[in-house]
């Protein structure tokens, strides 16, 4: 026999109206009932002046050659980056972060293609300032687009180096501000960077270059793309676990912040984003200082491979990823959508 269950209460769905008030004081909902309402209680918001745009340098008569592991975004020529940069600067963009694909030929042990003022990053900086005043460049210190084995340091058997890394770092930063960058970003976490990095740009009349911590950069898996864009994918010796962060550790990115500020950084920032959102509010609810993220390429490709299949709204994804990041505390992101988010912005999203 089949056993009937009779409910107390039986409320169609169409006759929802005629439940018996709850009584409730507090209807969290009532504040979300319109769009002017919602746009009125908002606390947090994305701005295009909340940008930092990376872009990816080659040596190249093609303008453009494109990442397989990240759909949308190209290798550009000196000539395309400064046209990008022109346009992200119409966009309102405030500022770019290019990275070198440096000719396999010119990587060696110790990087030194990276101390040559004339090499690709220094060229396209030089280049940019002149046709594009008005945006920020922000350079990446660090040796991995340059040595033959990947790391961000020099190797001495299987040990990465720490004070004989910073000072090639030393000389890598001052090659480029003599660029012309504005912003120095060490992202190679060897231990007192930047204070070699600050007293050496005081030293040498650039007190007005800025230095953007790297902070807290985690090991992390979610730089797989970045690395194909680089072309160090293939060349790397191992991991970088010897100096990047432990991905369980959180009160070590409080002292790794804590030092970089004391050693002279003007900004911090925590690296990837997403997944590190704790971090980013920790840091920031500490320091009370400039504090960013990186939107890193694995989180980009993750966004877009789920986009192209259909499986996510792109542009939906896009402006609640970066959104998550200002309501976490960051006052700016370094993403790869920059320029498809300022557009959007642009339009009214
Ligand atoms: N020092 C290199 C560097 N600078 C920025 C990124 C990653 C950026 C990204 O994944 O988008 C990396 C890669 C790494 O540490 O291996
Ligand atoms: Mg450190």
């Amino acid at each position: 026999m089949e056993s009937r269950v009779v409910r107390p209460f039986p409320t169609p769905l169409s006759r929802q109206d005629e439940a018996p008030s709850l009584g409730l004081t507090r209807r969290m909902r009532r504040n979300r009932k319109a769009d002017w309402s919602r746009r009125l209680v908002r606390e947090s918001a994305l701005t295009t002046d909340d940008l930092i745009w990376p872009i990816f340098l080659m040596d190249s008569s093609e303008a453009r050659s494109p990442v397989e592991w990240m759909p949308g975004v190209d290798r550009l020529n000196i000539d395309e980056a400064v046209r990008q940069a022109a346009e992200a600067a119409a966009l309102g963009i405030p500022a770019i972060a290019p990275f070198p694909f440096v000719d396999k030929a010119l990587r060696d042990p110790t990087g030194s293609e990276a101390l040559n003022t004339g090499n690709l990053m220094c060229r396209a900086v030089r280049a940019i300032k002149r046709e594009v005043p008005g945006i920020g460049i922000i350079c990446d210190a660090a040796l991995d687009p340059y040595t033959s084995h990947g790391h961000d340091g020099v190797m001495e058997g299987e040990r990465v180096l720490n004070d004989a890394s910073v000072q090639i770092l030393v000389g890598q930063a001052l090659a480029l501000a003599d660029a012309g960058a504005d912003v120095i970003a060490p992202s190679d976490m060897m231990d007192g960077r930047i204070g070699a990095i600050r007293a050496a740009l005081d030293g040498d009349g650039h007190e007005d270059v800025q230095i953007m911590a790297y902070a807290a950069k985690y090991a992390s898996a979610f730089y797989g793309p970045f690395r194909d864009a680089i072309g160090t994918n293939a060349t790397l010796v191992g991991d970088k676990r010897t100096y990047q962060m432990d991905p369980a550790n959180s009160d070590e990115a409080i002292a790794e912040v804590m030092l970089d500020l004391e050693e002279g950084a003007d900004m911090v920032m925590i690296k990837p984003g997403l997944p590190y959102l704790d971090v980013v509010a920790r840091v920031k609810d500490h320091f009370r200082v400039p504090t960013f993220a990186y939107q890193v390429s694995g989180e980009y490709a993750m966004i877009m491979a789920a986009a192209n299949n259909g499986w996510l709204d792109g542009d939906k994804a896009m402006l609640e990823s970066l959104l998550a990041f200002k309501r976490a505390g960051a006052d700016g992101v370094l993403t790869y959508f920059a320029p498809r988010v300022a557009k959007k912005l642009k339009a009214g999203a």
